[in-house]
């Protein structure tokens, strides 16, 4: 994976949320922190193009977010904090079919694939329940099956974990150390933050810090707390 960002600046509503940010990321495990409001969401939009900027260019594995937004969105997936945001359909084993309809023409191949991905997080058993009978936590493990499902090459977090319990988080956490694909996570969970392999720090749209997890969440406690 190499994401590039050159000399990115963003404007929402006419107010510049990210200013001056050049940086190429190719960790397997790269986490974003920063104060409320900072930029850390405008900043992981940009990566498969839901936001573009009003100068410069991002390239995702040398896809520009301007021109390759259709191949760029099949290379990245997206998983947010809330996954009511992603569950479409009433039933698992239906909205994550859904989801593979426009990849997958095969109905078997796409039920096969429905399979594995719920397999693979442990939750084969959940496949004909219905969403909202779900707790909030295996909607977030459904909502990570339907996004691995269609195999993506990198993988988006915006806030996983906020709405899981202790248990939850951790077993998510271990789902998360386990995949394959390189992951961008955003979160206010420094603990989370404490196993990556990079930490950038967001502070009023600027990137205001980038090392190691212990370092740049060492200069969050003490600037931003
Ligand atoms: N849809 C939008 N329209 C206009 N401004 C927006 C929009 N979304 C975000 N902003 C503004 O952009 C700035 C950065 O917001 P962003 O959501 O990227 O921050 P964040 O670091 O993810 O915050 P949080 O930790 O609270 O989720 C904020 O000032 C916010 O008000």
């Amino acid at each position: 994976m190499l994401i590039e960002f050159k000399n990115i600046f963003v404007e929402r509503e006419g107010r510049q949320t990210l200013a001056d940010l050049s940086l190429s990321l190719s960790e397997h495990r790269i986490g974003i922190i920063g104060p409320n409001g900072s930029g850390k969401s405008t900043f992981i939009r940009l990566i498969n193009g839901l936001l573009l900027p009003k100068t410069g260019q991002i390239r995702v594995d040398g896809l520009d977010t301007r021109h390759d937004v259709e191949k760029i969105r099949r290379k990245v997936g997206f998983v947010f904090q809330n996954p009511d945001n992603q569950i479409v359909f009433p039933m698992v084993s239906e909205d994550i079919e859904f989801g593979l309809k426009r990849r997958i023409s095969d109905a078997v191949v796409r039920r096969q694939r429905m399979l594995e991905a719920l397999a693979q997080l442990g939750v084969l058993h959940l496949q004909d329940r219905l969403i909202h009978t779900l707790s909030g936590g295996e909607r977030q493990l459904i909502a990570l099956a339907g996004v691995l499902a269609t195999e993506p090459d990198i993988l988006v977090f915006d806030e996983p974990t906020t709405q899981l319990d202790l248990s939850m988080r951790n077993r998510f956490e271990q789902h998360l150390r386990a995949l394959a694909q390189p992951a961008l996570i955003v979160s206010h969970d420094l603990d989370l933050m404490d196993t990556m392999e990079r930490v950038l720090v967001l502070r009023e749209g600027r990137l205001a810090f980038d090392g190691t997890a212990r370092a740049a969440t060492a200069w969050y406690r003490t600037h931003c707390g």
